[in-house]
């Protein structure tokens, strides 16, 4: 049925109406002053004809009061003006009489006169109902209770600029058609959020239990990062009262990662969480601004894949990451304490004040839990506090003894003249001793302390690498020695220039939390990590470590893993051994993409040496991907400008080429800027999403991102069918497009499955 012949049209538009006058009320009370509440009303509501009807709304002139409101609500009303809800639910609770109706928008609107709820948030236990709920017999949980019931109408809102457009009931055979519209939308650059259209197995993920870990293996477009954030909004909201957002944190793949998903974080009232890439944290913790070289030695892999050096450098990523360097660094770190366990006691002078074996005993246990340095500090403080307390006593000791002897001396001497010699001997003698002993008071904690190695994080990371068969044997077996002796002779020769990989981060930060600790300031409560697959054992260890809590969610895709020479190959190890608590979902459903390009794309999943489960693309078709033969250098640029034109034509927005390489896409670029004045841009880690321009982004970059149509080129670099890495490169790219892809290339072999 279209909306406009709907029975509920016109009583739709006045709920609009109202609901829209008491926001811009309850939004300028707040502005000015809340006496002026009434009045506002009044003024909002004076030439609404509707007042006197049946729906009751006359009372709330009279009788609203107006209660105080967050800067955070105020500024989440503000934002809901244009769209106060998108959707109704009309649900009769088995215990109560009357059926509540309520509009499900993305921020809560009480009414001032019996706290109704006159707006429902989309994060509220009720509105699960909307997600979950079939029509008929359901329940939700609130607050550790089940509530029963029945859910007789389920409604969907199209409201454009505060106008109400569409109105739409779903039944149980109707299929999501807002879904499908907002599907076939085109993409503007960005990542925005989809309350109104969030998917049942979404949901689960979205609102699954807040107080455990949650790994996500989401097939490409499935929703992963879009989850992921929306996840943050309902952990915010969850829990308002007990932590600010700033104790949460996004760990994203790059800067211009962080730019793309930037629009969604306000809409979600999430843009205070922190966001920032693992390398950025890491070396906030470490204190340290080092310098990384070969970050990418995917590129290295994709430039050089025969070159020995290369293959050997990957070979160190991988060992690096993987839990074999757990076991290194453990005993590693065990070898380090055993060098601060005490041998002598604590002496002032003569005075014993602490025996040896009870400061190892505090050290090992009453101190467990504490860094190395920090256990030392503590123990520094009680020596300190020790010797001050003492040392009055231990210099009236001294005292006592000499002017004792004096004492007797005096009224017990017979010679005068020896008396008076034995006098002035014993007097000297009691100056030098509280001398000696007043210096002994001041240097015994600092000369003590001395025999405790003091070495800065980097000297201990540059031993652990300056002996092959020290590092042979902490590894228990888990490397040979010839093994041992490629690590540390590769690393001493990044260490001789100053230099060190990513690889290097995840060691670096598991020492700095056995030895000196992370400030507490830098652990967040809750941390979201995208395209997880592409971090090692290592480094998601070592960030729980750090963090100090495995409440992470983590989402990825393995058949993305394109940094798999470093990265994840499997989840298990991760489940097993450092998020044993984590809930395992997988999402098969891609909603980016159209039916035709996801079935080609499908088509490379079956060449990888994994058995991935087929991606099923939203039922949304499109146009096949087509092949077309590039033409030579000025005239490619004229073709890629005759097709992004024609597309624009058809409303698409955005647009990205492709390439396998950077080098492949710098010569794209350079081409582009000899032979046309088309904007384009070449995106590179650190930049920034231009809106209505050409991107030419390479492969490895484009992951996470999307774009309305997408070439993929071939210049002088093809897809090879017997690289995993090329094959999962070339899937990445045939998964960023929501409406169309084409290939561009020499001849149809270089794109593997064309
Ligand atoms: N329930 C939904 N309603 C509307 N749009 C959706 C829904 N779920 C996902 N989308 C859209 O699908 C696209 C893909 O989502 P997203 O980028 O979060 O997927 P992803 O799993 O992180 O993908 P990739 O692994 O390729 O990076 C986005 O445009 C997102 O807005």
């Amino acid at each position: 049925m279209s909306s406009q012949q709907h029975p509920d049209f016109q009583q739709e538009i006045q709920r609009l109406d109202f609901t829209k006058k008491y926001m811009e009320a309850v939004i300028k009370t707040a502005e000015t002053s809340k006496d002026q509440f009434q009045e506002n009303m009044k003024e909002a509501f004076q030439d609404v004809d509707w007042l006197e009807s049946s729906l009751g709304y006359s009372s709330l002139l009279t009788n609203a009061s107006f209660f105080e409101m967050s800067l955070d609500e105020l500024k989440s009303l503000k934002n809901a003006r244009n769209k106060p809800y998108f959707a109704r639910i009309d649900f009769l609770r088995e215990d109560l009489q009357d059926q509540e109706i309520l509009y499900i928008g993305k921020t809560s609107l009480y009414s001032r006169e019996n706290q109704e709820q006159i707006i429902v948030d989309w994060r509220s236990p009720i509105a699960n109902l909307y997600y979950e709920g079939r029509l008929g017999e359901v329940h939700y949980d609130a607050y550790e209770e089940s509530f029963n019931g029945y859910l007789s109408l389920k409604r969907q809102f199209m409201i454009e600029d505060g106008e109400l457009q569409e109105i739409r009931d779903i039944d149980l055979t109707t299929t999501d058609e807002l879904l499908q519209e907002s599907l076939s939308k085109s993409s503007s650059n960005r990542l925005t959020e989809i309350i109104s259209t969030i998917q049942e197995e979404q949901n689960r993920i979205i609102r699954a239990d807040l107080n455990k870990p949650i790994i996500v293996q989401g097939a490409a477009g499935s929703g992963k990062t879009t989850i992921a954030l929306h996840r943050i909004s309902y952990f915010i909201y969850q829990y308002k009262e007990n932590f600010a957002p700033e104790q949460l944190m996004i760990l994203a793949p790059s800067r211009l990662f962080i730019d793309y998903i930037s629009e969604a974080l306000p809409e979600l009232g999430v843009e205070r969480v922190r966001q920032t890439t693992y390398q950025e944290y890491v070396q906030i913790c470490l204190g340290k601004k080092l310098r990384i070289v070969n970050d990418n030695k995917l590129v290295q892999l994709l430039e050089e894949p025969e070159s020995k050096e290369c293959q050997i450098s990957a070979w160190i990523s991988s060992v690096k990451g993987s839990p074999v360097f757990h076991v290194i660094l453990s005993n590693y770190i065990k070898s380090i304490y055993k060098t601060f366990f005490p041998k002598e006691d604590f002496m002032v002078d003569k005075f014993k004040l602490f025996s040896h074996k009870k400061f190892i005993h505090l050290f090992k246990n009453d101190y467990n839990y504490l860094p190395l340095y920090k256990r030392l500090d503590k123990l520094k403080a009680i020596l300190q506090n020790d010797v001050a307390k003492k040392k009055k006593n231990m210099m009236s000791n001294v005292e006592t003894f000499y002017d004792e002897r004096i004492e007797r001396a005096l009224y017990h001497g017979k010679d005068a003249e020896k008396r008076k010699q034995y006098v002035s001997d014993a007097l000297d003698k009691k100056a030098l001793r509280m001398d000696e002993i007043k210096k002994a008071i001041r240097n015994a904690v600092p000369s003590y302390m001395r025999q405790f190695p003091k070495k800065t994080l980097l000297q201990y990371y540059h031993e652990l690498f300056s002996n092959p068969a020290n590092l042979y044997n902490w590894a228990d077996g888990g490397l040979t020695e010839k093994d041992a002796g490629l690590l540390c002779q590769y690393n001493k020769r990044l260490f001789a220039k100053k230099k060190y990989e990513r690889e290097d981060l995840a060691l670096l930060l598991y020492l700095q939390v056995y030895l000196f600790g992370i400030p507490k300031e830098l652990k967040a409560k809750n941390i979201v990590i995208d395209e997880a697959q592409d971090y090692s054992f290592m480094e998601l260890l070592s960030l729980k470590k750090a963090l100090d809590t495995d409440m992470f969610t983590l989402v990825g895709d393995l058949a993305q893993g394109i940094h798999s020479y470093r990265g994840l190959t499997s989840w298990d190890g991760v489940l097993d051994d450092i998020f044993p608590r984590a809930t395992y979902t997988e999402l098969q459903k891609s909603y980016r993409t159209t039916v035709e390009i996801m079935e080609k794309a499908n088509e490379l999943l079956r060449l990888l040496p994994y058995s991935f489960p087929r991606v099923e693309p939203v039922v949304r078709h499109g146009e096949q991907p087509t092949f077309i033969k590039r033409k030579d250098r000025k005239e490619l640029v004229q073709q890629i400008e005759a097709q992004v034109s024609s597309l624009k034509e058809e409303t698409f927005k955005t647009f990205a080429v492709i390439g396998k390489t950077m080098k492949d896409c710098q010569l794209l670029y350079s081409l582009f800027k000899e032979h046309s004045d088309e904007p384009v841009t070449l995106l590179a880690e650190q930049a920034k999403i231009p809106k209505d321009e050409i991107v030419i982004v390479p492969s490895f970059l484009a992951k996470g991102l999307e774009f309305d149509a997408v070439i993929i080129i071939s210049l002088e670099e093809s897809f090879s069918p017997d690289s995993e890495l090329d094959i999962k490169l070339l899937y990445v790219a045939m998964t960023r497009p929501l409406h169309r892809l084409y290939f561009y290339g020499e001849k149809d072999g270089d794109f593997i499955i064309i």
